[in-house]
């Protein structure tokens, strides 16, 4: 394998730390992704950083009382800390904050205009007379014209992902000082507008064309849109916080935010392409024609999202011209808390750094990967995480290492037993792993992590299975021969999980690569089962995972 993929993620909002539906949504089936593709040797690239305009920050910095930049700043660190705890494997993680973001956002701004993709007109726009000013986006809010839903924002519905303008709420009120519909202005004012329209069409066809792979949800959504007949949507907005629009007389005005922030892709993987000092590496992941088989873009997100991944940015990049389009969009269902969206807007999350201080990245990982809302909406509780630590981790995978490890130290002193001929039953379970690698490997590439990481999980019990059958600790009473075989094929099994679990569970894979006598990095192994070979001395191990209390019932 030799492939170019090319894993984008969304960029978070820098107006919050980050909560686990965010994590579950986009960034950890990327990871997992990511670090898949690198061991099975293909040339991998994550992308991503930090979304820094848009009025989400403009509103909630307002509030505090400090300028957007100093907000932003914060929260681009607090979400950095999370990044490291929970090891996402970055090849660049950005903010569009960044003069290189802003370089690019111009160049697709001004190229879509030359082109005649971009057009300027005037629209009605809501004016607040009490706060003087025009309320773009999340200034306003009001009912959804789609599914009625009350508290949908003035460019997007949470609920049934409909993109909306101002225009369109019901009932709209001003964010910021309350006043109904009634109060609010309508004004003039002018904006520059993505056509959309006259993009429908090459959209349409590439839509259509080998897109079996996707999920039936996501594509559903995007030719539903399409069904309804694109709008042309203004991509500038009454504000001075954003790219400025790099043309004169518009000094007052910015690029709109999810116009710069899907940019932000490309733009970091040219900053990556210069952090490297090969400044021309960019074109291998974006120029069509530059890698044999093509370059694979995928975009992992959360279903909110798939409007702008499926439709909107797709057809910037056409009309840009020459550049590769996505090759899948993984787009997540919603994990819920108590029923409700976990939203940072809203304020019903958990945040990933209030877990990760009382519990492990790998058990939030496994938890997290294993209840993934891939089909359909999932409820994260904390009672449930630990159940599966404990149940799950702890029972079928770190049990199976932790038998196997303490046993080599205190009935061989540590060194790999010579192995006897091979029984059936070691064949069998050896078979088993290496089976386990086709499947796990099989589902994560077509964006299944969960059957992945069942596969791989089905590969630690039956090595659990094959511990109680051949039971060492009854064998070494009459042959100690047999004893060592079995210990010996069992850490060829573990050498084997220690791979499988890798693009999951980083952390642990790193313990057990060391207790089974690896040294560097175990993410930059192969994916395939390595020998762990007789006569050499393992260190003495502890637990991989740790066992849970689960909390008293309140
Ligand atoms: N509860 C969730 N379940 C699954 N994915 C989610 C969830 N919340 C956010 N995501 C995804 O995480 C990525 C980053 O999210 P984003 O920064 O937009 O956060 P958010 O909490 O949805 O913010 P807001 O509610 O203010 O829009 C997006 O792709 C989004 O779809
Ligand atoms: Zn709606």
């Amino acid at each position: 394998m030799n492939e170019h993929i090319l894993v984008c993620v969304a960029w978070p909002y820098a107006k919050s730390s980050t909560h686990v539906g965010q994590i579950v949504g986009a960034y950890l089936p990327a990871d997992t992704f990511a670090r898949y593709h690198r061991m099975a040797g293909n040339h991998v690239l994550m992308v991503s950083g930090s979304d820094e305009h848009g009025t989400p920050i403009l509103v909630d910095a307002e509030r505090e009382g400090i300028s957007p930049r100093e907000f932003v700043a914060r929260y681009h660190r607090q979400i950095c800390e999370v990044w490291d705890k929970l090891g996402m494997s970055w090849d660049n993680y950005t903010e569009t904050g960044t003069p290189n973001h802003y370089r690019i956002t111009q160049d697709f701004f001004l190229t879509l205009y030359d082109k005649g993709y971009i057009f300027k007109d005037t629209m009605q726009s809501p004016y607040c007379p009490t706060d003087r000013r025009f309320l773009p986006d999340r200034y306003i809010e009001g009912t959804c014209p789609f599914c009625g839903y009350t508290s949908a924002r003035g460019d997007q519905c949470d609920n049934c992902g409909h993109t909306l303008d101002p225009i369109d709420l019901i009932d709209a009120k001003c964010r910021l000082c309350g006043s109904k519909t009634s109060k609010l202005e309508m004004r003039q004012t002018e904006h520059f507008f993505l056509d959309l329209p006259k993009l429908q069409e090459p959209l349409a066809e590439w839509l259509a064309q080998g897109k079996e792979h996707w999920r039936p949800n996501t594509l559903a959504f995007a030719l539903n849109w399409l069904k309804e007949g694109l709008r042309a949507r203004a991509i500038t907005r009454d504000l001075d916080w954003g790219v400025p629009i790099p043309l004169e007389g518009y000094e007052d005005k910015r690029i709109y935010v999810w116009f710069d922030a899907v940019i932000g892709y490309f733009s970091a993987t040219v900053e990556w392409a210069e952090k490297q000092g090969t400044p021309e590496a960019w074109k291998t992941w974006w120029v069509p024609g530059q890698t044999e088989p093509p370059t694979r873009i995928y975009n992992f997100i959360g279903k909110d999202n798939i409007p702008f991944h499926a439709i909107i940015w797709p057809a910037m990049l056409i009309g840009y011209g020459n550049r590769n389009l996505p090759y899948d969009v993984p787009a997540n269902e919603f994990m819920t808390m108590s029923g409700a969206k976990a939203s940072s807007s809203r304020g019903n999350v958990i945040w990933t750094r209030d877990v990760l201080e009382q519990y492990s990245a790998d058990t939030l990982r496994y938890y997290l990967s294993a209840t993934a809302p891939e089909g359909r909406d999932t409820d994260f509780t904390f009672d449930e995480m630990i159940r599966r630590n404990n149940d799950e981790l702890v029972a079928a995978y770190g049990n199976s290492v932790h038998r196997t490890l303490t046993f080599l130290q205190s009935k061989f002193g540590g060194v790999v037993p010579q192995p006897q001929d091979l029984s059936e039953a070691d064949r069998a379970i050896l078979a088993e792993v290496e089976h386990g690698f086709e499947q796990v490997a099989h589902n994560i590439e077509q964006c299944h992590m969960k059957d992945g990481l069942n596969a791989a999980m089905a590969v630690a019990r039956a090595a659990n299975r094959y511990l109680d059958e051949q039971a060492p600790w009854k064998q070494i009473k009459v042959n100690r021969e047999a004893a060592g075989t079995t210990i010996y094929v069992m850490l060829q099994v573990l050498s084997g999980l220690r791979v499988l679990f890798c693009p999951y569970l980083p952390f642990s894979s790193q313990k057990l690569h060391g207790y089974l006598g690896f040294e560097g990095d175990v993410s930059k192994v192969s994916w395939k089962l390595e020998t762990v070979p007789a006569g050499i001395t393992l260190p003495s191990p502890a637990p991989l995972f740790p066992k849970l209390e689960v909390p008293a019932a309140v």
